[in-house]
């Protein structure tokens, strides 16, 4: 069985305060989008996992997909399977690929064996694998607080607006980033105006709080936000600890960046 996990990017990303298990408690708008990999499971006698498109370094650990069917395997008695991911979506971007590989194989080895997880548990499975983990199971626009895997409603509909997104090349380790930030509570109510003010009005209310400091480290960044916004975006930002970016646009847009970038251009649901 084949599925096609998806980017999400972040509306706005607070990261409020530092807690006790070294990890952060954030605010933001986690919103899918459909830069997609393929993903394919199959029922087999032993275990494989192959992969193929973007090289994925192993950092000496096993892909999030075989820790995925691991997490499972140990709760329930399921044959091996074989896993073959054609990796389409930058890694160390802020896209939270490798969380969407985890969640989503979570929920197709689900589906595969019959095991009946509820989605609440499977949340349960996916924070495990990772902070972006959880929010791939149902895979909707949320407002998120905790670790990650807190949700609430969020009352924002971009469906029909274009977005253009470009990751510059530049790898950006998650945990480097958070460690460059001071926590603190967010001066702007982040999560009402992106329900209550038209999305022009977001630009300079709308923050990354990792953004300021990963701009003065790469200059570069703040071309890439003036080339969006230039090209007529009317909102801009960066994604997650980066390194993409991103542009809404009311119509379908070209922006033409350096040939090594590597850009995705597409409609929000
Ligand atoms: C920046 C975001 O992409 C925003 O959506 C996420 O918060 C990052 O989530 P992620 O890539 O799934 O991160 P994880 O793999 O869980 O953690 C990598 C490292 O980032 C830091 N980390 C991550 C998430 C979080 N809420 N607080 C943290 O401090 C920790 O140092 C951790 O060791
Ligand atoms: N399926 C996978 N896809 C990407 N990276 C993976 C995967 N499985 C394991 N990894 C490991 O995770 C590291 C990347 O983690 P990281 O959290 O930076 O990437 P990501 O989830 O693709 O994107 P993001 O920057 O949004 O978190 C890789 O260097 C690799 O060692």
């Amino acid at each position: 069985m084949i599925v096609f996990p998806n980017a999400k990017i972040n509306i706005g990303l607070n990261i409020v305060s530092k807690r006790e298990d070294g990890f952060h408690n954030i605010e933001s708008c986690f919103y899918p989008v459909e830069w997609e990999e393929n993903l394919e499971i199959i029922k087999s006698n032993e275990f494989q996992f192959t992969s193929s498109g973007i090289h994925i370094p192993t950092d000496g650990g096993k892909n999030l997909c075989e820790k995925a069917y691991d997490l499972i395997a140990a709760d329930y008695d399921i044959s091996p399977v074989k896993i073959h991911l054609d990796k389409r979506i930058p890694i160390g971007a802020g896209l939270g690929g490798g969380s969407a590989d985890a969640s989503f194989c979570l929920k197709l080895i689900n589906q595969i064996f019959e095991l009946g997880i509820s989605d609440q548990q499977l949340e349960t499975y996916a924070a495990e694998l990772g902070s972006d983990c959880p929010f791939f199971i149902k895979n909707k626009p949320k407002w998120v607080l905790g670790r990650g895997e807190i949700f609430e409603d969020i009352k924002l509909n971009l469906s029909g607006k274009f977005i253009v997104l470009v990751y510059p090349n530049i790898h950006i380790s998650t945990k480097e980033a958070y460690s460059g930030v001071i926590p603190k509570v967010s001066l702007h109510q982040t999560k009402e105006i992106l329900e209550n003010s038209p999305i022009e009005e977001w630009q300079g209310k709308i923050k990354n709080d990792f953004e300021d400091g990963l701009v003065k480290k790469y200059p570069v960044f703040e071309t890439i936000s003036n080339q969006l916004r230039q090209a007529g975006a009317e909102y801009v930002s960066m994604t997650g600890s980066g390194s993409t970016y991103y542009g809404i646009f009311k119509e379908e847009t070209e922006v033409d960046f350096p040939k090594d970038y590597i850009t995705w251009k597409g409609k929000l649901q």
